[in-house]
């Protein structure tokens, strides 16, 4: 479990940067973390008329609230609501992963489950992520609580990821196992979560705002932890809360795209042919108020401002970091040779130039959305030397899996970032790379990455040496994708990041933390 952050105890200078790694980790984490995270996003006023404020809003008050909700994070949310809310909620029901409550009883997490007398019901279900009769079961209780409101009611909805296999509520005549059937195969080809998302609000009753209409004429207020890059509330949980602007036309381009169309259930075709008489249903969503209160930003700010706290010269390169892990790790590793080269006082010269030319080049080819780089390297290059530096960045890379080993795309970044610099050290680099400590840290604020018990893992300029040392090579774990057994086995799983599950999800999170050695 990711316990409450305070700062660290001992001075800076005599930690190590790998308790530094942690504890930025530990922060970023714990601002995301349910309770927290609510507490921020909205308070009860009780001076004069009772109302629920958040951001710019007031939401009068008075025993009318109702709670659904549906994700992953969302029982430790609900949990959070609840009590904010107290007696001003009457009635609730989510949706969350099967066997969720087992897990945080065991992990010690009592706080994100509800207390005995809840008006909360919980139900488990979509187990292994995919919809079920229990999903199922949960979408239809939390159609009909909405259709029940009135003008009078509030409705809050906790969103957060994994939201859409736990509110399958296919459109007749589209069987539950059709949808299914369409969604595997368009994840097993590829597709992207936005490409995912709108057809699985093509083909649902709540999904694309199905939600929000069926609560109308309620107020509606929907709270969403975001897992996808950008937080585009429009896919995350295929934003059941959001007008969507998908026509028939834009599904039927994406099913063509992965070769669907000649396959697609009758079913599915009746409901798109019939969707384009009626492109886009009712556009006012004046009684909604959509809400993002935790992401990946939120959790790099955090950590940002624990290591400019500890000392640091931070930068967060982006949010958004996506890719093929490989690219990713060469982008990294160029990153902190540049880093490197700059601290050591290195001025002007033809090394540094390469460097940067190549990282240019490759920032380019990589298309992370918003990530400018030029202007961080020219304020790198003016930094005095010795300083120490730290660069943070998140998002979700993608691993394309070739062997059939045990590892996540975190812990198979951090192996390939080693990689990359051991074939560093022998270019003209080397020299500036062994005059600096280095530490890069990869980890999923989920605290699960892939299907491991580890969150990530910790790796650094020296790690292929030393782990040739123990008998291990690391190319032959990384073309086996054996990310996680070389980890556990490497000076016994000591640069392995275990956090336990955290109960909360806005993607991955990478620390660079650079300084140079005494000597
Ligand atoms: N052996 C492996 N080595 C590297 N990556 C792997 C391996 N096996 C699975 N993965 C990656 O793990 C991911 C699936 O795990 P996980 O459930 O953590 O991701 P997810 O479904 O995107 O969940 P979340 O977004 O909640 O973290 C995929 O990106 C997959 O490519
Ligand atoms: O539930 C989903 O659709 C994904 O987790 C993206 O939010």
């Amino acid at each position: 479990m990711i316990p409450a952050c305070r700062g660290p105890a001992s001075h800076p200078r005599s930690m190590s940067l790998w308790e530094h790694g942690l504890h930025l980790f530990r922060s970023a984490v714990g601002v995301v973390l349910p309770a927290p995270m609510l507490r921020r996003a909205m308070v009860l006023k009780t001076d004069g008329c009772p109302r629920l404020v958040v951001r710019d809003r007031a939401f009068p008050v008075r025993r009318n609230l109702y709670l659904v909700g549906f994700g992953k994070a969302v029982l430790g949310m609900a949990a959070a609501a609840e009590e904010i809310l107290g007696d001003h909620l009457i009635q609730g029901v989510v949706s969350v992963p099967h066997g969720i409550r087992a897990c945080l009883q065991q992990a010690g997490m009592e706080e994100m489950l509800l207390k005995p007398h809840s008006r909360i019901q919980v139900i488990e279900g979509a187990k292994h992520n995919l919809p079920d009769r229990e999903a199922l079961r949960a979408a239809s209780m939390i159609r009909e609580l909405a259709e029940g409101l009135t003008a009078d009611d509030l409705l809050l909805v906790l969103v957060s990821g994994g939201g859409s296999a736990l509110l399958p509520a296919p459109t007749p005549p589209i069987l539950l196992e059709e949808k299914e059937k369409v969604t595997k195969l368009l994840a097993s080809r590829g597709a992207t979560i936005q490409e995912l998302n709108t057809i699985r609000k093509a083909l649902s009753l709540l999904k694309g705002g199905g939600l929000a209409r069926a609560a109308y004429p309620a107020q509606v207020l929907s709270l969403i932890l975001s897992d996808v890059i950008g937080n585009p509330v429009d896919i995350i949980a295929s934003g059941p809360t959001v007008y969507s602007s998908t026509s028939a036309q834009g599904c039927l381009q994406i099913l063509t795209k992965y070769n669907l169309l000649s396959i697609l259930p009758r079913s599915v075709e009746t409901v798109l042919s019939s969707s384009i008489s009626d492109p886009s249903g009712p556009k006012d969503y004046s009684h909604v108020y959509n809400v993002v209160i935790g992401s990946n930003s939120l959790a790099l700010e955090e950590a940002k401002h624990q290591a400019e706290d500890l000392g640091y010269w931070t930068l967060i390169l982006s949010a958004a970091v996506c890719g093929e892990v490989s690219r990713v790790a060469r982008l990294y590793s160029q990153l902190i040779q540049f880093v490197c080269l700059s601290t050591a006082g290195l001025g002007e010269g033809p090394l540094r130039d390469q460097v940067r030319g190549d990282l240019l080049k490759l920032a380019a080819e990589l298309e992370i959305p918003g990530l400018n780089l030029v202007d961080p390297l020219k304020a790198l290059q003016g930094l005095e030397s010795e300083r120490w530096v730290c660069l943070l960045a998140g998002g979700e890379t993608t691993v394309q899996l070739q062997g059939n080993g045990k590892g996540g795309r975190n812990q198979e970044l951090a192996l390939q970032v080693a990689l990359e610099l051991h074939r560093a050290k022998a270019t003209g680099a080397g020299y500036f790379l062994g005059r600096c400590e280095v530490l890069f840290l990869s980890g999923g604020t989920d605290g699960q990455d892939g299907p491991t018990e580890a969150a990530g893992a910790f790796s650094s300029q020296d790690l292929v040496d030393k782990a040739a040392q123990e008998g291990l090579d690391v190319e032959t774990f990384l073309s086996n994708n054996d990310s996680y057994t070389f980890f556990s086995k490497f000076q016994n799983g000591r640069h392995l990041l275990l956090t336990g599950l955290t109960g909360t999800n806005v993607m991955d999170i990478q620390a660079i933390l650079i300084r140079a050695r005494d000597r």
